[in-house]
């Protein structure tokens, strides 16, 4: 149970009534290593609520003590649901979230969601995801991965289902190569999620 060993508050999806509910997706990307900047920037903003769903390959990037909210992973799909009648994570957190935001969405989450590829409980929210309600995505991978043609027409496609790029800047990466490829700021980010801070009308029954 990822919340044995750190002391944070333990947030689940019952006590976020009347706020914005804002479902952050982590993937495999070095700029998971931003994960808990982000979080606490989001916490600041006004009656904003904060989840996080992350790929396995992601929990390389950051410290898992340094996030103050929950953080739903692939076992939690599994421990949650073990019999017919048991809730549906992925369910319960497209009901949840207000808005997406993919930060970073690596090379192959962005392949997955491309071609609908659904393996793991993020890509599950995406496939499920209520497009009417906002998806942000940050791409973020290697320069000569983000210049191999087939990214483009990924991007294009996520698009045209809707979703919003928050583009990648050009940076000297990690890796030592300088180009395209790095995540946006995390204030870009923020600034971003602001223009969508406002509660949709009708009430949503809370679920779980
Ligand atoms: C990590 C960070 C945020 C530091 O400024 C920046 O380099 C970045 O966004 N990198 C993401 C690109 C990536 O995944 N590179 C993988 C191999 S080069």
């Amino acid at each position: 149970q990822i919340d044995s060993h750190v002391s944070r508050p333990r947030h689940d999806l019952l006590d976020s009534s009347g706020t914005f509910r804002v479902l952050v997706g982590v993937t495999g990307s070095v700029a998971a290593l931003k994960l808990p900047l982000l979080v606490s920037q989001l916490l600041e903003l006004p009656g904003v609520d904060v989840r996080v769903v992350t790929t396995e390959h992601a929990k390389h990037f950051y410290d898992l003590a340094e996030v103050a909210v929950k953080i739903y992973s692939d076992k939690d799909e599994w421990e949650l649901w073990t019999q017919r009648s048991d809730p549906v994570l992925h369910i319960e957190l497209r009901r949840w979230a207000d808005l997406f935001v993919i930060a970073p969405l690596d090379a192959n989450t962005l392949g997955k969601i491309a071609n609908g590829i659904c393996d793991n409980l993020l890509t599950c929210v995406v496939r499920a995801w209520d497009t009417s309600r906002p998806l942000l995505f940050c791409p973020a991978m290697n320069t000569a991965m983000w210049q191999h043609p087939i990214t483009a027409r990924q991007v294009d496609s996520l698009k045209e289902f809707g979703y919003v790029e928050i583009p990648c800047i050009a940076k000297k990466l990690v890796c030592g190569d300088e180009g395209k490829g790095a995540m946006a700021e995390v204030s870009t980010i923020i600034d971003v999620v602001k223009q969508y801070l406002q509660k949709p009308e009708e009430p949503r029954p809370l679920t779980l």
